[in-house]
């Protein structure tokens, strides 16, 4: 079956995930799982993927795993094939509505206030974000939105996942919170940022400024310490860069570090691992639990599947997980998009909006939008 097949095939419910490797389409579901343990939800995936060694688990966790279940399927058909090629994008209908949730200016103030907090507390790191609530006259066209995600190869994981609310989960990542093949573990955490631009001295310059930035260095020595210090129990060998590096989107600079490791103990599966790993202060902050908080004081909704994880995974136990972060929860005739940005003492909060604008662009480029 060729990748363009399963694209095209792609409707919403159903779950699709392209990296530079392979594209996975699961359709329909012969067995779900909906648990806010993660564990015993790793644990049960695994066992039913025992009595059924052919097929994958696929699906989300949410950002907040203790209020949020988790929710994975063993698909009634799993299709996987090679890399994928689009053959070009499509048209969107314009939109009828587009509201900011909250304000920009609202947004700019909870940053204000969580740079205050974290001073006040001892914080080291809180990530905040903002939605944007798109309305359409007719059915939102998903199945083009992720067609062009892919033609623009707007992220390195493309993906969309059916939700237990019917809605859908559609983006394109950067970001690896764990893959593992075999022995073989890496994560690929990113945090530090700034925006590209169609001008390439002016593109050189944001990278230049980003990899030399003060601050953006710090946002990003928390999250790749905490990964590290997550993954080393499991691993008996782990690299570790000692310098984060340049990586890009279209749309995006970023900083990131490129772990990888071996593990002591193959039982341990890719979800477990992933499971272990979330949420990292690329999406939630450090202390994980203060930050966990501080984001539901802050933020005016609730992230639902935003900034959680978005994979799948195989009898062995091998799977990629990636963030689900640049991505919109679809329903009928509106979606929600999500944009968030890491808080450290150091931070401005009209930098911070810009970046949250910046961010927006991997979806909004897929539907045809400038704003
Ligand atoms: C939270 C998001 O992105 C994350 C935050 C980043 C940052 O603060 O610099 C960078 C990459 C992502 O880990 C998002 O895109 O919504």
């Amino acid at each position: 079956m060729d990748s363009a097949e399963l694209l095209e095939e792609y409707t919403p419910g159903d779950f699709f995930f392209a990296t530079h490797a392979r594209t996975v389409l699961g359709s329909g579901s012969r067995q779900a799982f909906t648990d806010t343990d993660v564990v015993s939800l790793s644990d049960e995936v695994f066992a039913a993927l025992a009595e059924a060694p052919e097929s994958l688990a696929v699906g989300v966790l949410p950002f907040d795993t203790t209020a949020t279940p988790g929710h994975l399927v063993l698909p009634r058909r799993v299709r996987v094939a090679g890399a994928t090629v689009s053959a070009g994008r499509k048209p969107v209908a314009a939109p009828v509505s587009v509201r900011a949730v909250p304000e920009p200016v609202r947004h700019a103030e909870a940053v204000a206030r969580a740079v205050k907090i974290l001073r006040e507390r001892g914080m080291r790191k809180v990530v905040l974000a903002r939605a944007l609530d798109v309305g359409f006259a007719s059915p939102v066209p998903a199945q083009a939105i992720l067609n062009n995600l892919v033609t623009d190869k707007a992220g390195g994981y493309t993906f969309a996942a059916g939700l237990p609310s019917g809605r859908s989960l559609i983006g394109a990542t950067p970001e690896l919170l764990l893959s593992r093949f075999g022995g073989h573990v890496v994560s690929y955490p990113h945090a530090g940022s700034a925006p590209r631009s169609a001008d390439p001295v002016s593109d050189r310059e944001n990278a230049a400024t980003l990899a030399a930035s003060r601050k953006d260095r710090t946002e990003h020595a928390v999250l790749a310490e905490a990964v590290v210090e997550t993954l080393r129990p499991f691993c008996r060998r782990l690299d570790v860069p000692a310098e984060p590096s340049l990586v890009s989107t279209p749309t995006m600079w970023h900083l990131g570090t490129k772990i990888s490791g071996e593990l002591v103990d193959r039982d341990v599966t890719a979800l477990r691992l992933a499971a272990a790993l979330h949420p990292t202060p690329a999406i939630c902050g450090s202390p994980t639990d203060s930050a966990r908080q501080l984001v539901g004081e802050l933020e005016p909704f609730d992230r639902g599947y935003y900034a959680g994880t978005v994979g799948w995974m195989d009898a062995r136990g091998d799977g990629e997980w990636a963030v689900s972060i640049r991505c919109a929860e679809v329903d009928t005739r509106s979606l929600r998009l999500y944009a968030g940005g890491g808080i450290v003492p150091a931070s401005d909060p009209k930098a911070e909006l810009d970046e949250t604008s910046a961010k927006f662009q991997t979806l909004l480029r897929a539907m045809g939008l400038e704003l």
